[in-house]
């Protein structure tokens, strides 16, 4: 018998942070139809010739300023400490390749690898645990399109999303515990947002999201494949879990790009708003993310808390990630062995 082959997929990150390789990384990410998601022509006007030429050298100072002279990029840190430790609980039954959806190590690479070694089978796990098109869809696209072209192809299996994975929540609980939750003034659940027209377009029964009040707040089984829709349940598990009241937290988005409407509220006018209500301490979960990356360490703690302060705050903290937590390497070792989430 072969060994069974896992491919973990995270969405990657520029191989430096010079301007040249932010620009080939966002470059790569933006031209996929899955997230800017207009014509081809449209898309490559505004990617090629708007968007990329003038966030490159932004995005690159902010990349600057999280990335270490030791360990690169927080993402692909974080992302290599969670393929070592999955290795170590598999052991020699499974081969487990680490990948980005975009820019190194490519998901050709650790696909031929796999295919080189005969495995028997091959579970994708996207690393993000509300499902989207720009994300996981993107993630489903590329592995098939490679595939599509292997004479011998073995069992494959993907993980759509694992928004409720109880030990997912529970690491979330146990980090954001060691703050002392009950200490700050608010908790925001702060998930990365997507453009409103993905919602309605994922929403193949055209009846829900965006179509009816607080379509997306609780999830259903209409709208079980709805990002905001899951991304609310996620934030309702851990606060359930630290006894967090309804009315101490709130659910937001950040990240917006573009000028067209994403899944709000925003962020940013959620700090302001909590500023402008005397909040002076804010405790912030980002649980779109399965390691700390630009969007927490940079978004949330610099900017947002340079926000909060020069509205009148004192403190916004953030919990981190899942990283390289022994329980959230549980949670993906179960996934693994039970072959569902
Ligand atoms: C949680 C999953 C993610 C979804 C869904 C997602 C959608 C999405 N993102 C952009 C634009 C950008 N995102 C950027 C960074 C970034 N995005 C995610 C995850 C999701 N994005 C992560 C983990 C990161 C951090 C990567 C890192 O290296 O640390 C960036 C680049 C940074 C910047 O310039 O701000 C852009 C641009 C869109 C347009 C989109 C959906 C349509
Ligand atoms: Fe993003
Ligand atoms: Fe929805």
């Amino acid at each position: 018998m072969g060994k069974k082959g896992v491919l973990l997929v995270n969405l990657g990150t520029p191989d430096s942070p010079s301007t040249a390789d932010v620009r080939t990384y966002l470059n790569e990410f933006l031209m996929d139809p899955r997230v800017i998601d207009v014509n081809p022509v449209l898309r490559t006007l505004l990617v090629r010739g708007i968007i990329v030429p003038f966030r490159a050298p932004k995005s690159a100072k902010l990349y600057r300023e999280i990335w270490s002279e030791t360990t690169g990029s927080p993402l692909m840190h974080y992302s290599i400490l969670q393929h070592e430790a999955l290795k170590q609980r598999l052991g020699d039954e499974y081969m487990v390749e680490l990948a980005m959806r975009y820019q190194n190590p490519t998901i050709e690479s650790a696909l031929n690898r796999l295919k080189d070694a005969l495995v028997d089978e091959i579970q994708v796990i996207a690393l993000f645990p509300q499902y989207a098109s720009a994300s996981t869809g993107s993630v489903y696209d590329k592995v098939m399109e490679l595939i599509l072209q292997w004479p011998t192809k073995p069992n494959i299996s993907f993980v759509n999303s694992f928004h409720d994975n109880e030990l997912m929540i529970a690491t979330f609980a146990e980090n954001g515990r060691k703050y002392n939750p009950e200490s700050f003034d608010h908790v925001l659940f702060s998930f990365h947002g997507l453009p409103q027209r993905q919602l309605i377009k994922a929403d193949h029964t055209h009846k829900h999201c965006l179509k009816v009040n607080d379509c997306c707040q609780t999830l259903t089984d209409t709208n079980k494949f709805c990002y905001s829709a899951q991304s609310h349940h996620t934030a309702k598990l851990i606060a359930e879990k630290l006894n967090i009241p309804k009315e101490k937290y709130t659910i937001c988005f950040q990240s917006r790009l573009g000028n067209d409407p994403w899944v709000q509220p925003y962020t940013s006018e959620i700090v302001a708003k909590l500023a402008g209500e005397g909040k002076k301490s804010l405790l912030v979960f980002c649980p779109a993310f399965v390691a700390d990356c630009l969007e927490t360490v940079y978004e949330v703690t610099t900017e947002y808390g340079d926000e909060f302060k020069a509205l009148g705050g004192d403190r916004v903290q953030l919990v981190e990630s899942l990283n390289d937590s022994p329980t959230w390497i549980d949670a993906l070792e179960k996934m693994v062995r039970e072959n569902h989430i």
